[in-house]
């Protein structure tokens, strides 16, 4: 049995979702971040746990042939770019691997209809977005760049090959302006200092830039001079804005804007409509590659111009917005008031007229148009991370729509709704990877799904409600319910997987608070109410994010 400490040697043959390599040691698996598919290695353990383990690679004796020399000095301790060190050949097919494997493992699937993947056609500069945390080095000095791999220590870094250049000059204006101003720096623990974060938004069509300060407080020191900084420094700057957040919280942005100099917004072209960004508002951070997303979910979709179609979670409306001329009626529904607001204003700046937004759960949402009498021909969904409630699905069946286009930024949930889809009497038909984020972990998929009876399918709409003829909402409750995950997760796993990660243990309590924070129920944590009736402080915010990480990677949230 291995134990912390051990070294061994041993060969990588797999990659976790993560972008660690995967290697075994006394049956074990081990997983190494760094390594890539064929490399031979020696590997330290650095933590066991039942089932697996985590290793540091120690000494690479033989390479793997996807290896390729990182262009960035940070790319090992920044951790943003686990696959830097490979080909971008060999990171596509991986990604179109992990696609492929959840679809298999956890859908249950086989012969996968999948398409190439769609590669970006650059590795560097495509984010549209920064934000970099700001904080006092052991010396005193300002530090600003990106945490180090699963804590808040700050890497002061002067360039991201993620980012675009002019966002480093803005950056290196912002450093020189903090020298003569003095302005104080936020420091996290004790609450106190001003500046928090710096945060930057670029249009790549129209250039514009704008700079967002984010500061515990609501005035700068020297705010004349920080403008005249960064303007001479950085002419496409179009605005500068100060974001006030005086809150305990890593949520990076407060609620309150103050405009600088210039206008708070930019303005950016996606599928030709054009949009208008404020600091607060939801916007693909890789244009390039949404435009590549949004144009195979239109293909999917295949409108004729006399369909009704549905965009679920549509955030701002960009994908049904972007989809609008090619509809009869276009209804967008999104859970997130200022983005309802937003997708509203989008339209009426893009003279798109046939468009409706509603606010309100995506569950609720669905219910409340088939009660309307609503039946798109086509829905798009695009859910978060956690993918659908099964009571969206259900319902979405309900509807019979002719076409689902699914889009997904987690395999796993993806899997696991298709099954459900498949249950419900869909067919999936096409299934495309889309590499939004070179170098980074993450892959989206765009599904196509068609009923399995388009063509002979008898119309029966359905009451819901109470009485004679109607269908208990109740039964479409029980019906999602069958759909839920199975595999129960422990306050036990969630533990093991945040002290792995990040080094540090929870209390169960703070996992329960964090949940009941949430929402999510309660009833599997006797141990968790008991503990809370000791009087107890509450979670850092650290742990709070690890135990919100955990229930992500455990797909509760
Ligand atoms: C992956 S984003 C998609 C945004 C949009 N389709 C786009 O491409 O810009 C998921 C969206 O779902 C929204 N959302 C999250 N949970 C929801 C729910 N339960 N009901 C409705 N919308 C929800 C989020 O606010 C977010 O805007």
């Amino acid at each position: 049995m291995i134990k912390k400490n051990d070294l061994f040697e041993a060969e990588i043959t797999a990659m976790t979702a993560e972008g660690s390599g995967i290697c075994r040691a006394d049956g074990m698996a081990v997983f190494v971040p760094g390594t890539a598919v064929g490399d031979r290695c020696v590997v330290r353990v650095v933590k066991v746990l039942k089932k697996y383990a985590f290793g540091r690679l120690e000494e690479l004796l033989t390479t793997s042939p996807d290896r390729t020399t990182p262009d960035c000095p940070i790319a090992g301790p920044c951790g943003g770019c686990v696959y830097r060190h490979i080909t971008y050949e060999a990171e596509l097919k991986i990604k179109t691997q992990r696609v492929r494997d959840a679809l298999e493992r956890i859908g249950g699937f086989e012969n996968i209809p999948m398409e190439p993947i769609l590669g970006a056609p650059s590795r560097t500069r495509y984010r549209n977005k920064c934000q970099l945390p700001i904080g006092l080095s052991k010396n005193g000095e300002m530090q600003m760049g990106f945490y180090a791999v699963n804590s808040h220590r700050i890497i002061d870094t002067h360039t991201c090959l993620l980012q675009p250049e002019v966002f480093d000059r803005a950056a290196e204006a912002f450093r020189a302006w903090q020298k003569l101003s003095g302005e104080s720096i936020y420091d996290e623990a004790a609450h106190s200092g001003v500046l928090r974060h710096l945060y930057m938004r670029c249009g790549e069509k129209s250039g514009e830039v704008l700079v967002c300060i984010v500061a515990n407080g609501a005035k700068l020191h020297g705010e004349d001079l920080l403008v005249k900084m960064l303007r001479e420094a950085v002419p496409e700057i179009t605005g500068i804005v100060l974001n006030i957040n005086r809150e305990r919280t890593n949520v990076v942005l407060g609620r309150e804007l103050r405009t600088l100099w210039g206008k708070p917004t930019i303005r950016d072209t996606l599928c030709r409509l054009e949009f208008e960004i404020s600091p607060h508002a939801f916007y693909q951070v890789n244009r390039t590659q949404a435009e590549a997303l949004y144009n195979k979910a239109a293909e999917y979709a295949g409108l004729t111009g006399a369909e009704t179609l549905l965009d679920l979670y549509c955030g701002t409306g960009t994908i049904g917005l972007s989809m609008a001329s090619r509809a009869k009626k276009l209804i967008g529904s999104e859970i997130i008031p200022s983005a309802v607001e937003n997708a509203r204003k989008n339209a009426a700046h893009n003279h798109v007229t046939n468009a409706e937004f509603l606010c309100g759960d995506a569950k609720d949402a669905a219910r409340i148009l088939y009660e309307r009498g609503e039946r798109p021909d086509v829905i798009v969904i695009d859910p978060p991370r956690k993918g659908c409630d099964a009571a969206v699905i259900t319902t979405i069946a309900a509807m019979r729509p002719m076409r689902v286009v699914y889009v997904s930024c987690d395999p796993a949930t993806l899997a696991r709704d298709l099954k459900q889809f498949t249950a419900e009497d869909y067919n999936i038909e096409a299934v495309t990877p889309v590499d939004m984020f070179p170098c980074t972990a993450h892959v989206e998929t765009v599904v196509l799904l068609s009923h399995k009876k388009a063509d002979s399918y008898i119309h029966i709409d359905v009451e819901f409600g109470e009485g004679e003829g109607k269908i208990p909402v109740d039964s479409i409750a029980k019906r999602a319910e069958a759909y839920k995950p199975k595999e129960k997760v422990t306050y036990k796993m969630i533990k093991e997987y945040i002290e792995a990660k990040y080094g540090f243990k929870v209390h169960t309590a703070y996992i329960a608070e964090v949940k009941r924070n949430l929402g999510l129920p309660m009833y599997d944590a006797p141990n968790a109410v008991e503990e809370l009736k000791q009087p107890r402080k509450h979670p850092t915010p650290e742990k709070v994010e690890a135990i919100k990480d955990a229930l992500r990677y455990f797909a509760v949230i």
